[in-house]
Formats: structure tokens, sequence, C-alpha cells
């Protein structure tokens, strides 16, 4: 085949999911975190990454996920997630410690600017101790998967007083084609203003950052506390599977 029918990303795809993360255009993630809370990257993982993640969720494996929750049973919407029990298997450790690596100078400036000490430590391994000090050893990595009809609730993904401000998802399912519907959406709720709603537009592969619970705004006398929730609007039709990534751990 002559090069110039090679797909523009077959080479990348080839590479590991650390170089992609490297190359993502992290001033432009940076300046999208700053105004909405939320930004892309894009193609993070390969559709047979997406699909091998994704296939764990039946494996019967012993020892792969610590819990599985019904979502319906909480009044947390309806679907079902895994959280994955340590070790992480697969690429999931070092995705889940370079992203953070990439996130900690972000969360730090995020803390001087809401008046908190910049106290995320450059290493996801020490952030871990740390959390595993404070009692939260339990590992919070979770597989999503979502049916026809199915929707998860506005909510925040706080387990303890340990919070490290962002958090990933990664859409494994090809949307238009896996399944329809199923949004993820986002709402910034402002000091006496009404709510921002987002919605993140998503490929397979595509994961987005975004924030957890609290992240400040610049407004014209210094920074304000804004307050953000994440949900998925209903699956229209067919399946959809997701990989959360927080980077705490749960009490
Ligand atoms: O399925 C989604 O897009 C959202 C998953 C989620 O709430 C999470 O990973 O914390
Ligand atoms: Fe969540």
């Amino acid at each position: 085949m002559a090069t110039s029918h090679l797909q523009p990303n077959s080479f990348e795809t080839r590479q590991s999911p650390a170089v992609r993360l490297e190359s993502q255009d992290w001033p432009r993630v940076e300046a999208e975190l700053d105004r909405d809370g939320v930004a892309v990257l894009p193609e993070l993982l390969t559709a047979d990454e997406c699909s091998g993640l994704a296939a764990l969720y039946d494996e019967g494996r012993g020892g792969l996920f610590r819990s599985r929750v019904v979502m319906a049973r909480h009044g947390f919407g309806q679907g079902e997630y895994k959280y994955f029990g340590y070790p992480l298997p697969g690429l999931l450790p070092d995705l889940r410690a370079g992203l953070y690596g990439r996130l900690a100078a972000i969360a730090n400036r995020w803390a001087s600017a809401l008046g908190l000490e910049p106290h995320y430590p450059p290493s996801h391994a020490e952030y871990l101790r740390r959390c595993h000090a404070a009692g939260q050893t339990r590992a919070t990595p979770l597989l999503l998967r979502y049916g026809a009809g199915d929707y998860n609730c506005l909510h925040q993904d706080l387990y303890g007083t340990m919070v490290f401000p962002l958090q990933v998802v990664v859409l494994l399912s090809a949307p238009g084609v896996a399944f329809d519907g199923g949004e993820l959406v986002l709402t910034e709720q402002r000091p006496r203003m009404q709510s921002r709603p987002m919605v993140v537009p998503l490929r397979q592969g595509d994961a987005a950052v975004f924030a957890v619970s609290h992240r400040p705004v610049q407004g014209s006398r210094g920074f304000y506390r804004v307050n953000m929730r994440h949900g998925v609007s209903r699956i229209r039709s067919g399946t959809r599977s997701t990989l959360g990534l927080i980077f705490h751990d749960a009490a």
C-alpha cells in the first residue's frame, strides 16, 4: 500500500498508551479544564484496548473486581459497575499513574486558587501511600456497563476526606455503532446563579478529564468556587461501556 493511503493515526495507534498520553495537547487540555472544568483527550486508547478492557467485565477470574454495584438498588440510576481490586490489571496501573502525573500540577494550581495548600505530590504512588495512611485503601478504578434504557444520575465520586480534584472517564464503546444516546453530562453549580450544563462528545477510546466536585473559576474579584457533578443521559439502544479512573482510593 502506498504510504499516502495510511491513516494519519496508524502510527500512533501502535504506540503505547503512555506515549499517546504524553503526545496529548496538554496546553489546550489545561486551558479547557480552567475554562470549563472538563477537557477531552482524543484517542487515548485504541479500539483493541477498549474492547479488551470492556471484555474484562464478564471475566469471572477471581480477584479482578472487589465489588459489583447495581445502580438501581442505590438510587444511582440504572445500569451497573464493578470496582477493580488491587492489583489493577493490564495497562491500568501505568495509565492511572501517568494521568495523575500530568494532572497533579493542575490540581495544585486549583488548590492554591481556592486558598488551600497545594499538597498533591508529583507521583501517584506517593499520593496513594497518603490515601492508604488516611484509611482510604480500596481501589477506585471501575468498569461501567449500561444497556438500553440505563442512565447514571448526576453525582460526585467522593470516597473520604482525601480527594484528588480531577478524574477521567474513557469511552470503551463506539457511539452510533455499539450504542445510541448515553451522553456524558456535567453540571456546574455557581454561587447565586443558575447551573450550567455541559455535554461531552466522546468517540471510542477518547477520555474526558473533569472536576470531581469543586473547582476554581476566575471572577472579576479573584477566584470563586463552583460545584460540579457528572452523569450519563439515557442509553437509547445498545450497550455502552466505560472505564472510570479516580485517583484517590476509597475508605
Ligand atoms: O459512564 C460514564 O460516562 C460516567 C462514569 C462515571 O460516573 C465515573 O467513572 O465516575
Ligand atoms: Fe462518576
